[in-house]
């Protein structure tokens, strides 16, 4: 099923339990409904269902709907979910204080079915607009891999990760051999097309659900294994290198078939550093560079301690 068609999560957060029945006879047709009857709770929910959109009272025991709010803004899994305040505090200056702190709309008690059902959807096209753009922002044109600006994002993720885990984390930069030939003999065109085979097949030969392609500029991708012991990392690029040979692209300019050359670089992540994650990145490329040097088709890696040359 498409994502469009998927139905889009809401989380009402009411202490009293007639509020959660009206609001989930209004909108179960149109949503799938998460209910959580306390501050607490509902912030848990967030975190754990990561919803559409959150309808959140103000007025309840322990933590009130404005500590909620700020809670959800401060935490970056949940910051961007839009909330609309459902109270019965009708005056401007506890609207003023909840749009302050974030949120995207009031509605009033008592309900008006038709009035929370519009804002209700109004809010969730909003959120799906916002998340295709997103996506859109994130996704090379040409090649449909994640783009630069996505890698940054995901290292920066695994990179914490992998400190948080002691775990083992490999870099890749990969790149097309002999490509300015091969558009210079087949043309840009025919190039473009082999950069998408080059991106699918390579996205191929990922399996696991957190292993990342991006591509990183020009014939440039960089791929990010996680978790996953250096030598069996090595196997998977060698994988992508076999695989991009047996599409059997031919390459008159050098008398054979296309090939890409690898550099990886595995190590064990201590500090979540931009720096150090850069010099990671600096290790692969140097490699990818040596690789090119002893005739290209080939993935050179290295770990801290070790060395493997295929
Ligand atoms: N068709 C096409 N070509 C591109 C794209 N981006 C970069 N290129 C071309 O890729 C070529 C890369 O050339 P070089 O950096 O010299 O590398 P190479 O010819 O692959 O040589 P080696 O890396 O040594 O194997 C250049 O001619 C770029 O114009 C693109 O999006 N589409």
């Amino acid at each position: 099923m498409a994502a469009s068609q998927l139905k889009q999560r809401v989380l009402i957060i009411d202490d009293q339990k007639s509020n959660l029945k009206i609001l989930s006879d209004i909108l179960r047709d149109e949503v799938e409904l998460i209910l959580a009857q306390d501050g607490e709770q509902g912030i848990r929910k967030a975190t754990e269902f990561a919803p559409d959109l959150i309808l959140l009272d103000v007025v309840m025991p322990g933590i009130d709907g404005f500590e909620v709010i700020r809670q959800l803004k401060q935490d970056p899994s949940t910051y961007l979910i839009p909330v609309i305040f459902i109270t019965s505090l009708n005056d401007v200056a506890h609207e003023e204080q909840g749009l302050l702190l974030g949120a995207c709309d009031y509605i009033n008690k008592p309900f008006h079915a038709a009035v929370v059902m519009a804002r209700v959807k109004l809010h969730l096209q909003l959120a799906r607009q916002r998340l295709m753009l997103e996506q859109l922002a994130n996704i090379d044109p040409l090649t449909a891999v994640a783009n630069r600006r996505k890698y940054q994002e995901v290292l920066d993720r695994q990179w914490r990760d992998a400190c948080r885990k002691r775990s083992c984390l490999s870099l890749v930069m990969v790149d097309v051999d002999n490509f300015k030939m091969y558009n210079d003999h087949y043309g840009h065109a025919a190039g473009d097309r082999v950069l998408q085979q080059v991106a699918l097949t390579l996205a191929a030969e990922l399996r696991r659900p957190y292993d990342f392609i991006a591509r990183y500029g020009g014939e440039e991708f960089v791929i990010i294994l996680p978790d996953t012991p250096a030598d069996d990392s090595f196997r998977i690029i060698e994988g992508c290198r076999a695989a991009i040979l047996q599409l059997q692209i031919p390459h008159q300019a050098t008398g054979g078939c296309l090939s890409i050359s690898a550099g990886g670089y595995s190590c064990w992540p201590e500090q979540p550093d931009e720096s150090i994650s850069a010099f990671a990145l600096k290790q692969a490329d140097d490699l990818l560079y040596q690789a090119k040097r002893q005739g290209k088709n080939r993935v050179l890696w290295t770990t801290a301690a070790i060395e493997i040359q295929g």
